[in-house]
């Protein structure tokens, strides 16, 4: 490995089997709530419990009442909306007109490029806005308005106005928790939350607990989806504005490089492991009417909520491997994704979607006549104070084991599911021979590493032995800065992909520790390379084939524009 200067190491993952994907966007998973006054009052409580002098024992583990967790919203009678219908049927845009003309308030999205989208969005409006995401802060002088990426929104502060997007979110698995956290917990006047109908029941009755005022606004799509009777057939058929779906990153790249061998296009990336900036700058190209970026090829990284302008999806396959298996995309995964096309103010008068095999056409269009299944159970998960409040009461050595008993024992409703924190649990696995706090532990469970990714992983597992061992951390003493070069293979381009995660990493970790993490500039500024040359690697491709001549010109002079 050229830049990243990592022990060779293998990560042991103890007891841990297998772990969902993540889906796309801020992969930090938890927040920690630092309420001081839930310390001060588990402080009192537990004092007495140890004792034993006759004071009610409290159950850490009862975790069946969490809307009683945030006492800042509580104190608030929450005008909710919630803006339902499919996609494409302007939920988003009602919600953010409100915002738009409040006094104060916040966004929650799924994902970075949403929370970008509508910072420059309102920017634009002149409504000073911060962007905030687990490893940005872009404070705007004056700003009433924050951006934010769901896991850091903050339960603390009051707003007039709040939206969450994609409310549907919070029956997913692994960051469905942090919606739910949003939905009970921000103080705001008035509450929009954007999503798929399939959530209302679910929502309806998580509130009915919490004294607001729930009012349920439907929409119908502004455009109409089309879906084809024929497949795409072959790759000759492609148009400019197609965007071809893929679920692999291998197959991405081979897609890419069949459409542009016809010579007639150029194709945009977008996919999970890609530097969200890139992501960006990459949707943003296709997005251009005057990009020769007119194709674009994806993963289902661009199946949430963004406004793109699409106007055919082709499924290249309708099979996802979901970290365990290969399976059927869902019927809310194929309508998110299908709704990408034909999107209102684009310049296509409607959607199409189709597939590229014949066999895929009754699955897809099976599942975009049937309504999503209706969301049974919300996710949750236990904020530090419980965790070290329970720890507390055992005499138990690691967090893992910790973590492990308190999930067996803890209580929930039956609205609610635990998050899946197999991934937590591997890192706790790794770090908790370490001599770490567990408050420290805690927070390097909850930090955006890929421990399906060794180079990621070795990353993290390094940074915290640094960290223990030391109590600060130079990002010298595992990263050469300057070797970093533009991938000339595709496992060159993983490995450049993987060091931009460990940076990400550092400075995820500097945002919270500054002071161990000094090197905050450093990491920010390597990132950024990182992406130029991922995407450098991104436009060559096409030069690589001897019949793109043309191509080579097209992208030499898209790069002076975008560079
Ligand atoms: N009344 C309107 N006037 C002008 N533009 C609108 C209006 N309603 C929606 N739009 C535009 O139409 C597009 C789709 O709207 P929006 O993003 O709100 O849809 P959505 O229902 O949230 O879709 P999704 O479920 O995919 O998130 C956006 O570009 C939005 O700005
Ligand atoms: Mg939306």
């Amino acid at each position: 490995m050229a830049s990243l200067l990592l022990r060779q190491r293998r990560v042991s993952v103890l007891g841990v089997s297998r772990i969902l994907q993540a889906v796309n966007g801020d992969s930090s998973r938890l927040q920690p709530e630092s309420n001081c006054r839930t310390f001060a009052r588990f402080g009192v409580i537990i004092r007495n419990y140890s004792s034993g002098k006759g004071t009610a024992k409290f159950d850490f583990t009862d975790l069946t009442r969490p809307h009683t967790w945030y006492p800042n919203a509580r104190k608030k009678h929450r005008k909710v909306f919630l803006h339902v219908g499919p996609t494409n049927s302007g939920k988003t845009y009602h919600a953010l007109k409100r915002l738009e003309s409040s006094s104060s308030g916040v966004y929650c999205g799924p994902l970075r490029l949403l929370a970008w989208e509508v910072a420059k969005r309102l920017n634009k409006a002149r409504v000073p806005c911060d962007l905030i995401t687990g490893q940005e802060k872009d404070e705007v002088d004056g700003a009433k308005h924050k951006a934010v990426t769901v896991e850091m929104a903050d339960v603390t502060s009051d707003y007039e106005c709040a939206v969450i997007d994609e409310i549907q979110m919070l029956g997913c698995k692994t960051r469905g928790f942090s919606f739910t956290r949003a939905l009970l917990g921000i103080a705001a006047d008035e509450l929009h939350l954007c999503g798929d109908a399939a959530a209302v029941p679910l929502i309806q009755e998580l509130l009915k607990v919490t004294g607001d005022d729930v009012q349920v606004r439907s929409y119908e799509r502004l455009l109409p989806l089309v879906p084809l009777e024929v497949p795409l057939g072959s790759f000759s058929n492609i148009r400019t504005g197609d965007c071809i779906v893929s679920f692999s990153r291998k197959e991405i790249y081979k897609l890419k490089k069949k459409i542009e061998t016809g010579g007639k296009h150029l194709c945009s990336v977008v996919y999970g492991s890609l530097p969200p900036e890139t992501r960006t700058r990459q949707a943003t190209m296709f997005n251009d009417a005057s990009s020769e970026f007119d194709v674009l090829v994806a993963s289902d990284a661009i199946g949430m909520g963004l406004n793109l302008n699409i106007s055919r999806i082709i499924f290249s396959t309708m099979k996802k491997f979901d970290g365990l298996e290969m399976r059927d995309l869902t019927v809310p995964e194929v309508k998110q994704i299908a709704g990408r096309s034909g999107r209102y103010g684009s310049k296509y008068p409607m959607g199409e979607v189709t597939c590229l095999d014949a066999e895929d056409l009754p699955l897809l269009h099976s599942s975009l006549k049937s309504a999503s299944p209706t969301l049974q159970q919300a996710g949750v998960f236990p904020s530090f104070d419980f965790i070290y409040m329970y720890s507390r009461l055992q005499q138990k050595r690691g967090l893992y084991q910790i973590l492990e008993d308190f999930l067996e024992n803890a209580k929930l409703s039956d609205n609610y599911f635990f998050a899946n924190c197999e991934e937590m649990l591997k890192v706790a696995a790794v770090i908790d021979e370490l001599p770490l706090s567990l408050q420290d532990k805690y927070l390097f469970c909850l930090s955006p590493v890929d421990m399906n990714d060794e180079i990621s992983s070795q990353g993290l597992t390094q940074f915290a032995e640094n960290y223990a061992k030391k109590g600060l951390v130079r990002l010298k003493e595992i990263f050469s800065p300057g070797s970093l070069q533009v991938p000339k293979t595709h496992s060159a381009l993983k490995e450049l992909e993987s060091i931009h995660k460990v940076l990400e990493l550092y400075v995820w970790l500097s945002f919270r520790l500054d002071e161990s993490f000094p090197d905050h500039e450093l990491a920010s500024s390597q990132k950024a390379i990182c992406s130029m040359l991922i995407e450098e690697f991104l436009e060559r491709l096409g030069f690589q084939n001897p019949t793109s001549r043309k191509l080579n010109s097209l992208m030499a002079k898209k790069r002076r524009q975008y560079l």
